[in-house]
């Protein structure tokens, strides 16, 4: 199994070969001179302490630069066994120089989950790494946090098991500023649990006509779509921010699958409705509506114009780079149907959303 695991696709993106800690854990390292010192550009850099007089020391740095500054001003740097550390809690120095440079040196090889203690802290990749996928889930599923590389799904299944054992609610705080990955990391948990706590009951039929089969979990995995078409914008940070915080509760039942869930929301950031700013784009269905997925729902809806012609939704952008508000709009469609919708209660959120063009 272990062999099986480090040949998954997403595997090097968890945790380095034994080859490469070796390299990384065996530098050579002297714990007197080797210290960390601020530097404008870098943040922090490595320098070698050449000399001490009282307070102050003399470095020099990779470079060969010599500086001569005051040792409280110097931070300890750890030992290489630390390099790469998946919990920080670990390190025999916990300054801010060693955190960031173990941060940094793990997002550069791409490994985007590191612990501290009971925290995951996590780096946005901007980029799609095949960390979520089927096999990667199903690696983390009732492991101990200590026997997997860092991942949200650890801190997911923990929780998950905490659960079922101790029968006492959980909760998890995702948090971070905006872009940092908040809402996507969100939906990968929302998916895991729905993977661990899938109810595999008889599949419900949805609306009359539509006849598609949804699962409880899809239909909690599908409020996304339509909580994001409602929910977010692009704003300068963030193609798709969202615009408002949300808390959201999934209900298991007594043998651990899943019942059902709800979200409260607060704050959605209203007077984006009428208004953007230079960059920024109104909420996403505005759009969505006009990209014609739905055959007939603008003249329905008499979006005869272009959206340039509709005054509060045009203001800043009207397209965002990457994102096909068509594909989106056949999405948020297909959930409204996956969550049991009817057609005129669609049709109803449709015009509503409409009626704020036209004024
Ligand atoms: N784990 C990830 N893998 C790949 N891309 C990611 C990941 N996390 C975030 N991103 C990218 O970064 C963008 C911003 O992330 P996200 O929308 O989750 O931020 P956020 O913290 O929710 O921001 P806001 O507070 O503005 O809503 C995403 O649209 C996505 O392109």
């Amino acid at each position: 199994m272990a062999g099986e695991i480090t040949k998954d696709p997403g595997w090097q993106f968890l945790r380095q070969s034994p080859e490469q800690l070796i390299k990384e854990t065996t530098k050579k390292f002297d714990s007197k001179k080797n210290v960390w010192i601020h530097d404008a550009d870098e943040g922090f850099i490595p320098v070698e302490i050449k000399s001490t007089k009282g307070d102050m020391v003399v470095v020099v740095s990779a470079g060969g630069k010599e500086k001569t500054i005051k040792k409280d001003e110097t931070q300890e740097m750890n030992p290489p066994k630390y390099e790469k550390t998946e919990d920080m809690a670990n390190l025999t120095f916990l300054n801010d120089a060693s955190v960031l440079h173990n941060l940094k040196q793990r997002y550069y090889a791409m490994m985007i989950y590191t612990y501290s203690g009971l925290f995951c802290v996590v780096i946005n990749p901007y980029k799609r790494l095949p960390i979520y996928t089927e096999s990667v889930c199903k690696m983390y599923i009732g492991k101990r946090r200590n026997e997997m590389p860092p991942h949200l799904f650890a801190v997911a299944d923990e929780a998950y098991r905490n659960m079922v054992n101790d029968h006492e609610n959980q909760s998890m705080l995702i948090t971070g500023e905006s872009g940092a990955g908040k809402t996507e990391n969100t939906k990968k948990v929302i998916s895991y649990f729905a993977a661990v706590g899938a109810s595999q009951s008889a599949k419900k039929k949805v609306e009359e006509g539509k006849r598609k089969d949804a699962t409880l979990e899809d239909q909690i995995v599908r409020t996304n779509p339509v909580l994001e078409a409602f929910g977010n914008a692009k704003t300068v940070r963030n193609n798709n921010s969202s615009r408002f915080g949300k808390f959201i509760r999934i209900h298991f039942n007594t043998a651990g699958k899943m019942a059902g869930g709800d979200i409260e929301h607060y704050l959605l950031e209203k007077s984006r409705v009428i208004k953007q700013a230079p960059g920024e784009r109104c909420y996403h269905i505005f759009y969505q509506i006009m990209s014609e997925a739905v055959k007939g729902l603008r003249d329905k809806l008499h979006l005869s114009k272009s959206v340039r012609d509709y005054h509060f939704v045009s203001q800043a952008e009207i397209t965002i780079d990457g994102i096909d508000d068509k594909e989106e709009m056949q999405m948020t469609d297909e959930s409204f149907d996956i969550m049991a919708f009817t057609e005129a209660e669609k049709f109803n959120l449709y015009a509503l959303t409409a009626a704020i063009m036209h004024m």
